[in-house]
């Protein structure tokens, strides 16, 4: 058989015109693509080494070689895998479109726009033609005694012809490399700098070692081992380029805890050691790999807007993507690593992996097996993983308000600071706490610990003995709508109307003291609710208060003071919602009070109404009007 000159699929030329003529940038992914390609032509030779005994190869070591070649400006990829035999040579390379094919094509647009995401496609052998104005493959299959070379300047066609290959089965690739001119964005690939960390980023975990002979200019030393001036030696050096430390796919009793912990560091840029490591080999219908880390401290630009976030993803140990958003849902930000999953293609962007059914499952089944760690760690290891709750709880909680499936899972993971243990407290251990009396689970939201600790609405529930939670994260006022029930218990906010504490009896009583009271400071009442109508609905006797004169609570259905404040400092302020203002007849400044002139009643109501709003922590409207009446009011005593 003679050479032959073949046309390229139609598909195939549209790919090579791209590569050819539109994308310039993140050229050095034909090397990751080479390499992994190299790469699986050893996998194939190893397995069929495994099922064929009597299967004929050139019993080299299994390995990929580069040769950079400076003055002849190539640079040559070769293997000692198991090669193509001429009918695969000609499907391989040129008459059959890849399945990746039509999909690449269709996102070509997007890459011509942002050429940066090429670095996400699987564009395969094709992509040697971004660097190369002409590209020869020598390949022999094993088990055959004949070569085949292929060649084309990219074109729209390629020849083919059999020839030989002294060292046997294994593919040989070399590239004509381009003439950038002067574009100095171009990478000079003849450069072992250049190649070495390109291999070191894209390939570093291929199992096969990745070899260079490395030229290494040293001055000469003298018998002194002084270096003689002006004199140099040159060694070459057979370099492995990667470091094949796949030490995620490594059974973890053959891993030390340094190992592990330097490759945290290496995919996170951490400077300490994580303070988790969850390891998880899927089997069955979702085979992958993941070794994950948490952190022993929020990064430092944790909480910045567009810090990225998500899963090294490697497809058969080849680099895909880092931050790969769509193995994790937001509320697992924090956690750090990388997911092996072999299933995939490399021809994987983006927009594939959103749709994408299987990675949808390795989500769901990693998302359910960080949830079980962290669940045992909780029985096993509380100050453990209340270190991590510390760091990180505010963000696990979102997944309560926003992953519907997982939020009875979730829900137990969370820890609580309350008003009856120093310490975290868990929902479970809350209502194991709870009083015989006690209903419903009770909870108060605002900035800070201190703020509400010291919060008037808390008068009541202390006086009976009534835990309640501390929820001063921003999400929390979501979350707590969101799980709504614990146990059968509703949880509610103690600064919202319908707070009942009483039993029947102390109902009844109660009622009938509330009812004495209303007569007794109607007038007041009626006179206060004028003085700060503009903000306040309704003013009526509090169940809740024991020593504050005062406070403002939200209708049961009401967004908080809180999510309004917050809603406003996100720029989204809702209509104000109009409060009720309740008060605490049995403190001495509504005796007082009464005394006073209808004027003078109103000033002081609305001296009332806001230091309500301070102590809920609300700014108030007018500071100086405040001021100026509190003044006055000092000067007015005679104490
Ligand atoms: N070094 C090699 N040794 C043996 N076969 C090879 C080699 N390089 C490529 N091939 C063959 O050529 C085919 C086409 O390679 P190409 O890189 O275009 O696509 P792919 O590797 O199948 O897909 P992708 O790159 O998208 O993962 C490969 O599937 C393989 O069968």
């Amino acid at each position: 058989m003679a050479k032959e000159t073949k046309q390229f699929q139609a598909e195939v030329k549209e790919i090579l015109d791209l590569m050819v003529h539109s994308l310039y940038s993140h050229r050095e992914i034909f090397l990751r693509e080479l390499v992994s390609n190299a790469s699986d032509a050893l996998d194939k030779l190893r397995f069929e080494e495994a099922a064929n005994s009597e299967l004929k190869t050139s019993g080299a070591e299994k390995h990929i070689r580069l040769t950079p070649n400076k003055d002849e400006k190539t640079l040559t990829i070769s293997d000692t895998g198991v090669g193509m035999s001429y009918d695969e040579v000609l499907e391989n390379l040129g008459t059959i479109a890849r399945s990746g094919t039509k999909e690449f094509l269709k996102k070509a647009k997007d890459l011509q726009d942002s050429p940066e995401l090429i670095g996400q496609f699987g564009v395969g052998f094709y992509s040697s033609f971004m660097v190369a104005d002409k590209v020869t493959v020598v390949t022999q299959k094993a088990g055959l005694d004949e070569a085949v070379i292929w060649e084309s300047t990219g074109d729209g066609s390629f020849s083919i012809d059999k020839t030989t290959r002294p060292e046997g089965n294994g593919t040989t690739i070399t590239l004509h490399l381009k003439d950038f001119g002067d574009d100095e964005s171009a990478q000079d690939f003849t450069d072992q700098w250049t190649l070495k960390s390109t291999i070191k980023k894209y390939s570093d975990f291929i199992d096969f070692p990745i070899k260079m002979e490395v030229v290494r200019e040293e001055p000469e030393l003298d018998k002194d081992d002084k270096p003689i001036e002006g004199k140099t030696k040159t060694t070459i050096e057979d370099e492995t380029l990667n470091s094949r430390k796949a030490v995620w796919l490594k059974d973890p009793s053959q891993v030390s805890e340094e190992e592990y912990n330097e490759f945290y560091k290496h995919v996170t840029h951490d400077w300490s050691e994580p303070t988790e490591r969850i390891y998880y080999k899927a089997e069955g219908a979702q085979e992958f790999t993941a070794l994950m880390f948490i952190p022993s401290q929020q990064p430092f630009d944790y909480n910045y807007r567009d810090t990225k976030w998500g899963l090294s993803l490697y497809v058969n140990r080849v680099f895909i993507m880092d931050n790969c958003e769509e193995l994790l849902p937001p509320y697992f930000r924090f956690v750090k690593g990388v997911i092996e999953a072999n299933d995939l293609s490399l021809n994987v962007s983006r927009e594939i992996l959103q749709k994408d059914r299987q990675i949808q499952a390795i989500k769901k089944a990693v998302v359910s097996k960080l949830i079980r760690s962290l669940k045992q760690m909780m029985s096993k290891d509380r100050e453990k993983y209340e270190g991590i709750w510390k760091n990180f709880g505010a963000t696990l909680k979102e997944g309560l308000a926003n992953d519907v499936g997982n939020k009875d899972k979730l829900q137990d993971l969370a820890l609580f600071h309350s008003n009856e243990t120093g310490a975290l407290t868990t929902l479970k251990e809350y209502v194991e706490r709870m009083k015989e009396k006690q209903k419903e689970i009770y909870y108060i939201t605002g900035e800070s610990i201190k703020q509400v600790e010291c919060s008037p609405y808390l008068e009541m529930l202390k006086e009976k003995g009534f835990e309640v939670l501390y929820c001063v994260d921003p999400v929390d006022e979501w979350v707590m709508q969101s799980i709504a029930k614990y146990d059968e218990k509703d949880l509610r906010s103690i600064t919202k109307e319908g707070l009942e504490l009483d039993d029947e009896d102390e109902k009844k009583a109660k009622e009938k003291e509330i009812k004495t009271k209303e007569k007794e400071y109607k007038g007041l009442i009626d006179t206060i609710q004028g003085a700060v109508a503009e903000n306040v609905k309704e003013v009526k006797i509090s169940p809740r208060l024991v020593d504050s004169p005062c406070c403002l609570v939200s209708g049961a259905y009401d967004p908080s003071a809180r999510m309004e404040r917050m809603m406003e400092a996100m720029g989204q302020s809702m209509p104000k919602s109009k409060r009720i203002m309740e008060i605490n007849p049995d403190h001495p400044v509504f005796a007082k009070m009464k005394g006073l002139t209808e004027d003078k009643q109103k000033v002081w109501a609305e001296i009332l109404y806001n230091q309500a709003l301070l102590t809920e922590g609300s700014p108030i409207e007018d500071p100086l009007k405040f001021s100026k009446q509190i003044a006055s009011l000092m000067t007015e005593t005679n104490a």
